[in-house]
Parts: C-alpha cells; sequence; structure tokens
C-alpha cells in the first residue's frame, strides 16, 4: 500500500522499513529554546510579584520549561497497518482514549476522552496507533475543533479508509478554575469522512457505539 503524503502540519511522516506497512511518524517542532523559556518563566514569576529566589522557586522555572517542550513535543511512532485479508467492513471505534492538550488561548489544559473510529477500506490499523494519533495532535497548542478535525483528517489521508469519526469530549481547565468557572462543563466536537459523513444512519451507529446518543 502506498501511503498518501502528510497533510500540511507541524508533523513529518516518512515511510521506515516494510514499506507499505510502517509509517515511521516523527515529529519536527522547531525552535524550541530551552533555556529562553526558563528566562521567561523567571520574568514571569517576578512580574506575578514572587520571590523566584526562594528555595521552593528555585527550580520552578527549569521544572516549567521542561513540562511544557514535554507537553509540546509529539512523540514518534510506527504507523502499523495490516491487510483487510477478511474484508472486515463494519465500524473499528477506540471508544475513551484518554486526551490531554493545552488550550491556545490561556495556555491551561484540556482534557477528557476521544472517540476515534473508521471504516476499513483494504487495510486495518494497529489498533493503539488509534490512540497514538490523538496524542499527535494533542501536544500542541490547541483548540478543540482543529484537534478534532487534525485527527480525522490524518486518518483519512493515510488510511485511505471507507469512513473515519472522531468525537472528543473535553472539559478546559480556562472555563473551569477561571473566568466563568463552568467546573464541570464538558465540550463535545466531532468531525467525519467518507460513508460516516454522507450517510445518515452509519453516522447514527457511530454515535451509539461511543455512547453519546441512544
Ligand atoms: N472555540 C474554542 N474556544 C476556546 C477553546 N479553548 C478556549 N476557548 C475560548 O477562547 C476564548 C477566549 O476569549 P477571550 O474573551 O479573549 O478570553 P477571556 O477574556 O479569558 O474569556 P473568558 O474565558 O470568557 O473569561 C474563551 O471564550 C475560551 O473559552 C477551544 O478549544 N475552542
Ligand atoms: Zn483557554
Amino acid at each position: 500500500m502506498t501511503l498518501a503524503a502528510p497533510p500540511a502540519s507541524a508533523f513529518d511522516a516518512r515511510a521506515g522499513s516494510g514499506a507499505g506497512k510502517h509509517l515511521h511518524v516523527v515529529h519536527g517542532r522547531e525552535n524550541v529554546d530551552l533555556d529562553a523559556a526558563q528566562r521567561a518563566v523567571t520574568d514571569l514569576l517576578v512580574a506575578l510579584g514572587q520571590d523566584p529566589t526562594s528555595e521552593h522557586l528555585a527550580d520552578t522555572p527549569k521544572r516549567v520549561a521542561h513540562a511544557y517542550v514535554e507537553m509540546l513535543s509529539p512523540r514518534e511512532f510506527n504507523l502499523t497497518t495490516f491487510p483487510n485479508d477478511e474484508g472486515y467492513d463494519e465500524l473499528v471505534l477506540a471508544k475513551a482514549i484518554p486526551m490531554q492538550s493545552l488550550c491556545q488561548h490561556h495556555l491551561l489544559p484540556f482534557r477528557g476522552t476521544a472517540h476515534v473510529g473508521y471504516l476499513p477500506g483494504d487495510r486495518i490499523l494497529g489498533l493503539s496507533k488509534l490512540a497514538r494519533v490523538v496524542d499527535l495532535f494533542a501536544r500542541d497548542l490547541q483548540v478543540q475543533e482543529r484537534l478534532t478535525q487534525q485527527i480525522a483528517n490524518w486518518l483519512q489521508d493515510h488510511l485511505a479508509p471507507k469512513g473515519v469519526g472522531v468525537v472528543i469530549e473535553a472539559e478546559h481547565m480556562c472555563m473551569s478554575l477561571r473566568g466563568v468557572r463552568a467546573s464541570g462543563s464538558r465540550t463535545v466536537t466531532s468531525a467525519m469522512h467518507g460513508v460516516l459523513r454522507e450517510d445518515a444512519r452509519s453516522r447514527q451507529e457511530f454515535f451509539a457505539l461511543t455512547g453519546l446518543v441512544g
């Protein structure tokens, strides 16, 4: 199987060994300057009236800089596919994949679950890869709508299935801890491709399997 070229995104995908079966996905985030990030955190602490020389805060700039770099660094993986020998033609759905990302507006976390499914075409996907693709795009400054679409678009482009469906339910800390303080409110977003977008029955089945509708 020839895998489609990666869509325009911050991520680079290269064919690995076992051509056509594995796609080695590597991240291409550039311009990360850990020292500059640490200095910026120190400046932030001072600007917030904190004493960065206190023993508790002494290593905080380093910890915070590392924490953000970690949360914004996608992890490499092999996108492993197998031939769909039995012609399986029903939904494959990974439910309740834990998802956490960072809100682009406040740099605060939003977290919840992703439901990612597809209707196979010629190939089926290693199941863990559905969760890995969620993680790939979640390690970025995000808005939930974009994250949802990126996961769906990427699977459509790389797996060429008959359909793709992605639903994310998440609580945004910027809505819970501050501002409106609507603690517990969850935002639901979805993105569909192919049969799941065009056929009402398939779409309904997808949502029923996620447990979002009866
Ligand atoms: N559409 C969308 N909005 C988001 C997301 N994450 C955070 N936001 C919103 O981004 C908006 C930013 O609005 P502003 O009015 O500039 O920011 P703010 O004054 O801090 O807004 P409040 O949160 O209402 O206090 C807020 O309404 C956030 O709830 C997201 O993933 N998608
Ligand atoms: Zn926010």
